[in-house]
């Protein structure tokens, strides 16, 4: 018998075997001759095989079809054993889940559409398995929560901060910046941000909001104008992503790209960006750095870096020469309203020409905020305007709010409306209940946990289910119908504080929540306010899928009309 342990070598030998196969059968007799040099299977030379007689072939080669069985009989129950007694599995098998495979994991089951991930994860394995299970995707193992009460643990703890290993594709972009960053550089960063989104800085950026709203209406108000009837139907996302992003930069830079009106290289990268990460998800092979790095698809990538990271460099560097120690945070224009900070200048002036931020520093956390500002409130604008067509009834009473509010005038809308925007509030939540921008997010854990009554060891990554939780039965009933009133103080009151999160909670929850809110309201009553949606009544209705963003399959198209 011809034993080895070397991989390459049984490679080898199962060429020779293939070669014996093809081989003419003769009936002579002939013994084997493996001289000690040539011992290795390998090594056998095809005039010594050609001279094999058939009846000690076809040994040879059952002989070696029960030793490749035995290997992977062996390799099986090695693998067996290991899961069983290993103590992460151990841990891990405890918690239910589907059954899965050695190094491949679920990913057989994982593989589909971008819409599969969303049904399988939060529909199917949650019905299958319960408020938690774990799968693997690959040799990942993930634990997928969708229970407020264990979610409690992950939020209220101090230890699970740490993001999980999807946001990996992410870093080339946005480095070290608030929403990759871990341990104490995090605490420190989050810290010195935190300020930037108070209150009294926040309404500075009402102007720019409306602003950028008046064009977005502009440019939808021609497009129904050019029809006889006044109405058309349209894709309106790419609207609302354009104006969403026009805002952040804004805000975030102090730069005006004009995405909406322009054809913005920007815009441009900043979409194509997406577009890249998606297929790159999508294609696990490309997960490795250098077969990526030598595709197509990742040399295009090494370009949009360019771009985006250019265009963020070049504004930093005109901004710091531009920039004096604006001790005039506080000084007031000739309308008496304060002079507008972008973040960038916030970030300038922290870090003290270097002393405690790098202008690599700063480009990281303004790209994080283009990123995480922007595509998430154009997802969630996106879905409000297809929750609108599909629910006239709330579109309607949304309406009669917002029209005793601005009395049917075309007027801005001002800090002071805000609070009287009650029902568009309540909508804008109950969209977040039923489409959550981030339908998921991810945790590391970094040691051993205890969720619920479940010990969880350390290498998991924690799947904290956004969309499965806000879908639960449980606590929002008929959870598929949208219904704003659930958001009614008397409603919401005593209902579980982690069966809602669409902002993530606990000390990683979203740091721009209020200048999201802010900026929907702005942006969403001018909409309502001037035009009316609706959904064709022969189209299916939209389908949600996992695009960094939860997005529609198919674009979000709507028939718009002037009111
Ligand atoms: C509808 C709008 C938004 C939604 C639904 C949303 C949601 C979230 C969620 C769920 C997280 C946690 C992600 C995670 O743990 O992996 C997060 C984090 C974050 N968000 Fe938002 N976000 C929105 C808008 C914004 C805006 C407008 C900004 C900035 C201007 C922003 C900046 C950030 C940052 C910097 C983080 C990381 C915070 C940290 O880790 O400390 N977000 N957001």
């Amino acid at each position: 018998m011809i034993v080895t342990h070397r991989p390459e070598l049984l490679a080898q030998w199962k060429c020779a075997v293939l070669h014996v196969c093809k081989c003419s059968l003769r009936d002579e007799d002939f013994r084997i001759q493996i001289p000690a040099s040539t011992w290795e299977i390998g090594c056998l030379n095809n005039s010594l095989l050609d001279t094999l007689p058939g009846k000690q072939l076809e040994d040879l080669i059952d002989l070696m079809y029960s030793l490749l069985g035995l290997l992977l009989i062996l390799a099986y129950t090695g693998w067996w054993i290991y899961i069983h007694t290993s103590p992460f599995h151990v841990a891990i098998n405890r918690i239910p889940g589907p059954k899965y495979l050695p190094l491949i994991g679920n990913s057989l089951e994982m593989f589909g559409g971008l819409d599969h991930l969303i049904s399988l994860f939060h529909v199917t394995f949650v019905e299958k398995y319960g408020e938690i299970y774990r799968a693997f995707a690959g040799r990942n193992c993930y634990v997928c929560i969708s229970s407020p009460e264990l979610l409690k643990d992950v939020f209220t703890s101090q230890k699970i901060i740490d993001k999980g290993v999807s946001y990996d594709q992410l870093a080339p972009w946005l480095g070290q910046g608030l929403l990759l960053s871990s341990g104490d550089l995090w605490r420190s960063r989050r810290k010195l941000l935190t300020p930037a989104f108070h209150f009294s800085i926040l309404n500075t950026f009402v102007e720019v909001f409306n602003e950028q709203s008046r064009v977005l209406c502009g440019i939808i108000g021609d497009i129904c104008q050019s029809f006889a009837d006044g109405k058309s139907e349209m894709d309106v996302y790419p609207f609302l992503a354009k104006c969403s992003l026009d805002v952040i930069c804004e805000v975030a830079m102090g730069t005006k790209i004009n995405a909406q009106t322009d054809d913005s290289d920007y815009y441009k990268a900043v979409c194509r960006m997406g577009q890249v990460m998606i297929t790159k998800f999508q294609k696990p092979w490309l997960e490795n750095k250098r077969i990526f790095s030598l595709s197509a698809l990742g040399k295009e990538h090494d370009q949009l870096l360019k771009t985006l990271h250019g265009f963020t460099e070049d504004i930093i560097r005109k901004r710091r020469k531009s920039f004096s120690y604006v001790s005039n945070n506080n000084e007031k224009n000739e309308s008496g309203i304060k002079n507008r900070l972008p973040l960038l200048d916030l970030l300038l002036q922290a870090s003290d020409d270097g002393k405690f931020l790098s202008d690599l520093d700063i480009r990281n956390e303004i790209d994080t905020f283009m990123f995480e500002g922007h595509d998430t409130v154009s997802s969630l604008m996106g879905w409000f305007l297809y929750c609108m067509a599909i629910n006239p009834d709330c579109q309607e009473n949304a309406w009669i709010e917002l029209s005793g509010v601005f009395d049917n005038s075309e007027r801005d809308c001002t800090q002071e409306d805000i609070p009287n925007l009650k029902y568009l509030e309540c909508c804008i939540k109950e969209t977040l209940r039923m489409y959550p921008s981030v339908p998921a997010f991810e945790r590391t854990v970094q040691e051993d946990v205890q969720i619920g009554k479940y010990l969880i060891p350390a290498g998991c990554t924690l799947g904290c289910l956004t969309l499965a939780t806000h879908r639960n039965p449980e606590v929002f009933p008929d959870p598929l119908v949208f219904n704003p009133e659930r958001f009614f103080a008397d409603e919401a009151n005593g209902r579980h504080p982690y069966a809602y999160f669409p902002f993530s909670a606990g000390p990683r929850n979203c740091i721009g929540q209020r200048f999201a809110l802010l900026e929907l309201k702005i942006i969403l009553s001018s909409l309502v306010r001037r035009f009316k949606f609706e959904f064709s009544s022969d189209a299916e209705l939209l389908i949600p899928s996992h695009q960094i963003t939860l997005k529609s399959l198919t674009g979000i198209n709507l028939i718009v009309s002037r009111r």
